[in-house]
C-alpha cells in the first residue's frame, strides 16, 4: 500500500484524513505534518495516523496531498522540494494556486493535480473538481481521484474553470449557510423559537436539496410548484427580486473567481 501525506492539518487537512479512512485506508499509511504541533498532535491521536516534519513526511510518502493556505504554499514548497521523488504525486488543494505555480517550484517533471473540494466532505458529500498538471500521468490522475472519491463526487476538468469552481462549489457552502442563517434569522422575527426555526430551515433545505437530486428537474420547475399564483411564494420571491438578490449572487460569485486568481499571485 501506498504512503499519503497530508501537508497541514487544519479544516481541509483533517476532512480528508477522516473521508480517507472512512474509506477504508489503513490510519497508518497516513502521515499528517503540522506547524502547531498541538494542532496536528490532536489530529492525529483523534484518527490514529501517524506525524511527521514535512521533509519526513515527503520522503516517505508517494502521494503528498497539499491543504495549507495559499499564503502559505511557497514556503511548504520551498520545504519539500528537495525530498519530492521522481514518481511521486503531488497534490494540491489550496484556491488559485495553479500547476504552473506547482510545477515551477517543484522538482522538474513532478506530476502535480491541482484539486478544489468543499467542507460537506466531511460526511461524504464533498464536491471536488480536478485538473492535471503538465507532467501529471494517467495513474496519478486517477489516484487523485480516488483520494476525492472517498468522501464525494469529483469531476475532471480543464484548469481554465478551477477559479469558476472554487468560486461555486469550493466556497458554496458558506452561501448555503447564510442564507440558512437568514431565514433562521426571519423565523425567529416571526416569533418562532429559534430552535424550531433552525429545525424547520434544515429540513426545509435537506428536502430541496434532495429534490433537485433526485427528481432531476430544473430548478424553475421546482419553484415554479412552490409558487402559487397570488400566494405567499410569490410575494417573497417579487421581495428578493426588488432586492437584487439573484443579482447579488452572481456578482458574489464573479468576486470569489478574481479573488482565487490574484491568489496564485501571492496577493494577501
Ligand atoms: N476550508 C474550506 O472550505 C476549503 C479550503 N480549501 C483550501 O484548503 C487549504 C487549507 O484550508 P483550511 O484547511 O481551511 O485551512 P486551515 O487554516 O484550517 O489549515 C491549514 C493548516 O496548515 C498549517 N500549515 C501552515 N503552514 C504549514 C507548513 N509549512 N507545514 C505544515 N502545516 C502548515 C496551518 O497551521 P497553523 O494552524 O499553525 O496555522 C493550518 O493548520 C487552503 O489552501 C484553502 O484554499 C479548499 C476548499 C475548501
Ligand atoms: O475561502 C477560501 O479561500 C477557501 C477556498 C474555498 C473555500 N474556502
Amino acid at each position: 500500500m501506498t504512503t499519503t501525506a497530508i501537508f497541514g492539518a487544519g479544516v481541509m487537512g483533517e476532512t480528508l484524513v477522516s473521508g480517507l479512512i472512512r474509506s477504508g485506508r489503513t490510519p497508518g499509511d497516513l502521515v499528517v505534518t503540522g506547524r502547531s504541533p498541538d494542532k496536528v498532535n490532536a489530529l492525529a491521536e483523534r484518527h490514529g495516523v501517524r506525524v511527521m516534519a514535512n521533509a519526513d513526511a515527503a520522503d516517505v510518502a508517494d502521494t503528498l496531498v497539499l491543504c495549507v493556505k495559499p499564503q502559505d504554499m511557497a514556503a511548504l514548497l520551498e520545504e519539500i522540494h528537495d525530498h519530492v521523488a521522481p514518481g511521486d504525486a503531488v497534490v494540491s488543494l489550496a484556491a488559485g494556486i495553479t500547476t504552473e505555480y506547482l510545477e515551477s517550484r517543484l522538482p522538474e517533471g513532478t506530476s502535480v493535480i491541482r484539486v478544489m473540494p468543499n467542507t460537506p466532505a466531511l460526511v461524504d458529500q464533498g464536491m471536488a473538481g480536478i485538473s492535471p498538471g503538465r507532467h501529471c500521468t494517467d495513474d496519478h490522475l486517477a489516484e487523485a481521484e480516488a483520494l476525492l472519491s472517498s468522501c464525494g463526487k469529483v469531476v475532471r476538468l480543464p484548469e481554465k474553470h478551477l477559479d469558476a469552481v472554487t468560486a461555486i462549489s469550493g466556497s458554496g457552502p458558506a452561501y448555503i449557510f447564510y442564507v440558512v442563517e437568514a431565514m433562521i434569522e426571519a423565523g425567529v422575527v416571526l416569533g418562532l423559537p429559534r430552535a424550531t426555526a433552525t429545525e424547520l430551515v434544515v429540513q426545509t433545505l435537506y428536502g430541496a436539496a434532495t429534490m433537485l437530486k433526485e427528481t432531476k428537474e430544473h430548478p424553475t420547475v421546482l419553484r415554479e410548484q412552490v409558487s402559487s399564483p397570488g400566494g405567499t411564494t410569490v410575494a417573497a420571491l417579487r421581495q428578493l427580486d426588488d432586492h437584487k438578490v439573484r443579482a447579488a449572487f452572481v456578482t458574489a460569485i464573479e468576486a470569489a473567481a478574481a479573488r482565487s486568481k490574484e491568489l496564485a499571485s501571492g496577493q494577501v
